[in-house]
């Protein structure tokens, strides 16, 4: 009953239920913690610990590394229960912290204050990653008024990973996702409008793999087909593509002749589809519709690309015969790269050697991403990634050469200034021949599906670039 004598209207009466509920949330709270806790691996109880740390030290430490501002100007409420005239003290103001982990270690969002934003942030970096115990940190900005400074404890470059394709049609057509960067943040590229992609690296690295991974998460979409050419073996039932190849609609090895008629096969194709565009499409890109089923990207893998394009040096009918072939196959290879993209032509192109002349500079150069795996030497770093390399000492391919680096590669993208370094995923035989497998039946020439399209016309003649270049001599 209601007791109309009590000043509080019996607010009181509810205290020891309020007191009852926080009680619960915050038992509720600390036992999921407790639970989250010991599910954890050892690496990620590490980081919650960390972060605890950060938490409770953050107050201190943010005035110590000039992480703070001061405002002199009281507030209202300071102002008028300041009845004796008193100085007022000034406030120090310190960013609010949430902070969030991972295995490797934390990410934290700092808001920013009046003259402590994002430069402020990246100065103290450094002092931040010996405050927190990390081997690096860094601080990007992801909204205005606030920071994310990503601390890793642990070098994710150094753990190695493991990728198993799911066989599903990918969500976005032409992404790349490639792995983690040394934040162990994803790294993804996207390959619309991209001509082509060069991989370097020394023998063992990674470079197969990670192109095994491209063609795994591709290969469940009709809207893509591939074509190989493999300087590192003579047939297709040798060598790394030997489980792939079934998802491929052509397949060479190191036969120069033979890499030569794949070349020009496809340098037809590029006419044919320049003459079709407008009347398939109804546009004169692939680009502005996407691929599709009738009209794939076509994804070109040239790996150990140097067997195809090195210089024969002798004067006897065979060497020159070679040295005509390879000297023809650049060309071939870099009118793909010029003029294939907008009708969705990609090429990769891998080499394991370290010179020049692996990739020619002419192709190297239209190739607007670059990655490197371990490198020997500085010349052999210029060589895959161009010398901006020189510049970027930290990012350098030789510095990659330890075994603990196999599947680290270093990116260099023209849209971007410098390299990335990613840890790049293995992804096994067996699941990519599984992919193989269950996507084979989603091989079609490109070039079929073209004329299936336009029955009775020839491409070749109406192409406004159809002088397709003289046969090697
Ligand atoms: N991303 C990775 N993570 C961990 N280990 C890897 C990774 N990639 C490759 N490896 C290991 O290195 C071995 C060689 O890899 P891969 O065949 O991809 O190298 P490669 O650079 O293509 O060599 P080559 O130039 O001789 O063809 C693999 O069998 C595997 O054991």
């Amino acid at each position: 009953m209601k007791d109309f004598n009590d000043p509080t209207g019996g607010a009181f009466g509810f205290l020891p239920l309020v007191v009852g509920v926080a009680l619960a949330v915050l038992v509720g709270w600390s036992m999921w913690w407790v639970v989250r806790y010991i599910r954890a691996d050892a690496m990620t109880r590490q980081s919650i610990r960390q972060a605890v740390r950060i938490r409770r030290g953050w107050k201190r430490l943010a005035p110590m590394l000039k992480l703070s501002a001061t405002d002199k100007t009281p507030t209202a409420l300071a102002s008028l229960s300041n009845t004796q005239g008193k100085p007022i003290k000034p406030r120090v103001l310190v960013p609010a912290l949430k902070v969030t982990h991972d295995m490797y270690g934390v990410i934290a969002r700092a808001t920013c204050l009046p003259g402590v934003g994002l430069e402020q942030f990246q100065k103290a970096a450094p002092h931040l990653a010996d405050a927190w115990r990390c081997t690096r940190v860094a601080v990007t900005q992801d909204k205005p008024g606030q920071v994310v400074i990503r601390g890793v404890r642990l070098d994710p470059l150094k753990f190695k990973t493991e990728h198993r394709p799911t066989g599903e049609v990918p969500d976005e057509i032409a992404r790349w996702d490639l792995g983690l960067d040394e934040y162990a943040q994803p790294v993804s590229v996207d390959l619309t409008q991209v001509p082509g992609v060069t991989v370097a690296g020394l023998p063992g690295f990674g470079k197969t793999s990670l192109i095994n991974r491209l063609i795994c998460d591709w290969a469940p979409s009709p809207a893509i087909q591939f074509v190989c050419a493999d300087g590192k073996v003579s047939t297709a039932r040798e060598g790394d593509y030997a489980h792939l190849v079934k998802r491929m609609f052509g397949f060479v090895g190191d036969d120069l002749e033979e890499a030569n008629a794949l070349f020009r096969r496809l340098v037809e194709l590029r006419r044919a589809r320049v003459s079709a565009a407008e009347r398939i499409l109804g546009v004169q890109s692939m680009w502005e519709v996407g691929p599709s089923a009738a009209w794939p990207l076509v994804v070109v893998i040239i790996d150990e690309a140097h067997t195809y394009f090195r210089d024969h040096k002798g004067s006897d009918p065979k060497t020159k015969k070679l040295a005509a072939l390879a000297a023809e196959n650049a060309r071939l290879v870099e009118d793909l790269v010029k003029k294939g993209r907008s009708m969705g032509i990609l090429v990769i192109l891998a080499t394991q050697k370290s010179t020049g002349d692996a990739i020619p500079t002419f192709i190297r150069d239209v190739c607007p991403i670059g990655l490197s795996f371990a490198q020997k030497t500085a010349e052999a770093a210029v060589a895959a990634l161009g010398e901006d390399i020189r510049e970027w000492p930290d990012a350098n391919p030789i510095n990659l050469q330890d075994r603990s680096y196999v599947g680290v590669a270093s990116m260099n993208h023209q849209s971007q200034p410098g390299f990335t370094r990613i840890r790049t995923p293995f992804v096994s035989g067996r699941d990519s021949a599984a992919i193989a497998q269950q996507t084979a039946h989603l091989t079609a020439d490109p070039a079929d599906l073209l004329t299936a399209q336009l029955p009775g016309v020839d491409l070749t003649k109406s192409a406004p670039d159809n002088t397709t270049p003289p046969m090697a001599a």
